[in-house]
C-alpha cells in the first residue's frame, strides 16, 4: 500500500480496445480523407512500371476506366492528375501544360465520363512542361520571371477547370498566385465551383526524387531553392499558409509531410476554419517501402502510423500513393 502514487497511473485509461479508441485525439482514418496522385502520359494505352515507386505506373487516358474503376468501387473519393508528356517537345513557357489534346485535359474529360462522381485535382505548375524543367517562365539570366509565371499559372489552371477539374492545385510556389489564379477563376465564371488547393508550405526537399523520375521534371540546371521554402524556414513557412489563406485559398497544403509535421501542426493553428491537405510524397512513399523491404518493420503497420501522425497534427485530407492500399485496409479489421 502506497507504493504507487496514484496520480502516476495511465495504464487503466487504455487497458481496454473500448477505452483505447477513447484516448484518440485525433480523427480516425477515413477512406474519403484519402486523394490519390495519378500519372497521366501522352501514349493512349501505356500502364507503364515506375521502378522508384512500388506499383505507382505512368496510365495512358484508355487505361484510366480499367484502373480508376475497381478503386472508385472500393470507395476512392478523390485523385490528383500530374501530366507527363512524352511525344511533344517541350517550350520554355509550358505550352504542353493545357494542350487540349494533352494528357490532363484529356484525362479530365475521360475520368469525369465514366466517374462523374469522382473529385478530380490537377496538380498546376509548368515543371513537367517547361524546356528547362523550372516551375514558372525565366528571365533571360535563368532566374524566375514571376509576373508572367503567374499569369500562365492562372491561363492553365482556367482550363483545367473549364475541363471539367473539380480542384486546381498550384504547386508552383510563385508569389501571388493564388489571387491571380482565384480572380481567373471567377472572371471565368468558375469562382463557384473550382476549389483553389495551395500548396503553401513546400519545401525545398530530398524527398521529390522519385516524382521527378516519374513525371521527368527534373530542372536541368539550377535547382527549385528561390522558390520552395528552405527546410529551417519555420517562419516563412507560417508567413506563406497565411498568405494563401488571405489570397482566397480554399484548402492549404504542407508537403512533405513527416519531416515538417510541426509545420502541420502551425498550418492547424494558424487556419483553423480551413481544410488542411498533407503530401506525403514520393520519397516518403519511397522510403516506407524500402524500410519494410529491409524488415525494418511491417508495411501496413508503417504505413498507417504515418498517416495517422498527420492526422494527428491536423489534416484533414492526405494525399498518398498508399491511396489503393488504404481502400483495402480500412475494409479489413485492425
Ligand atoms: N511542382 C512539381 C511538383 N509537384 C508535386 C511534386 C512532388 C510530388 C512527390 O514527390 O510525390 C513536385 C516536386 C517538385 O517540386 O519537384
Ligand atoms: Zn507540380
Ligand atoms: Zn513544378
Amino acid at each position: 500500500m502506497g507504493d504507487v502514487n496514484i496520480s502516476s497511473l495511465l495504464h487503466a485509461g487504455y487497458a481496454h480496445p473500448t477505452s483505447r479508441a477513447w484516448q484518440s485525439q485525433s480523427r480516425n482514418l477515413t477512406k474519403s480523407m484519402f486523394m490519390y496522385p495519378i500519372f497521366i502520359c501522352d501514349e493512349p494505352d501505356a500502364a507503364k512500371e515506375l521502378s522508384s515507386m512500388p506499383g505507382q505506373k505512368r496510365w495512358g487516358v484508355n487505361q484510366l476506366e480499367g484502373f480508376l474503376g475497381p478503386l472508385v468501387k472500393k470507395g476512392l473519393g478523390s485523385v490528383i492528375l500530374f501530366g507527363v508528356p512524352e511525344k511533344k517537345p517541350k517550350d520554355p513557357v509550358g505550352t504542353l501544360a493545357d494542350d487540349p489534346e494533352g494528357p490532363v485535359i484529356q484525362a479530365i474529360k475521360t475520368i469525369k465520363k465514366h466517374f462523374p462522381e469522382l473529385y478530380v485535382a490537377c496538380d498546376v505548375c509548368l515543371c513537367e512542361y517547361t524546356s528547362h524543367g523550372h516551375c514558372g517562365i525565366l528571365h533571360q539570366d535563368g532566374t524566375i520571371n514571376n509576373t508572367p509565371s503567374v499569369h500562365r499559372l492562372a491561363q492553365v489552371a482556367v482550363n483545367y477547370a473549364r475541363a471539367g477539374a473539380d480542384c486546381v492545385a498550384p504547386s508552383d510556389m510563385m508569389d501571388g498566385r493564388v489571387r491571380a489564379i482565384k480572380q481567373a477563376l471567377a472572371d471565368a465564371g468558375l469562382g463557384g465551383r473550382a476549389t483553389l488547393m495551395a500548396y503553401s508550405a513546400k519545401f525545398a526537399s530530398g524527398l521529390y526524387g522519385p516524382f521527378r523520375d516519374a513525371v521527368d521534371s527534373a530542372p536541368s540546371f539550377g535547382d527549385r531553392k528561390c522558390y520552395q521554402l528552405p527546410p529551417t524556414a519555420r517562419g516563412l513557412a507560417r508567413r506563406a499558409i497565411q498568405r494563401d489563406a488571405n489570397e482566397g485559398a480554399d484548402i492549404v497544403m504542407v508537403k512533405p509531410t513527416l519531416p515538417y509535421l510541426d509545420i502541420v501542426a502551425d498550418a492547424r493553428q494558424l487556419v483553423p476554419d480551413h481544410p488542411l491537405a498533407c503530401y506525403q510524397v514520393s520519397g516518403e512513399f519511397a522510403m516506407i517501402h524500402a524500410g519494410a523491404r529491409a524488415g525494418v518493420y511491417e508495411l501496413r503497420r508503417m504505413a498507417e502510423e504515418s498517416v495517422q501522425s498527420m492526422v494527428r497534427a491536423g489534416a484533414t485530407l492526405i494525399l498518398s500513393y498508399f491511396t489503393p492500399d488504404f481502400l483495402d485496409w480500412l475494409d479489413e479489421p485492425q
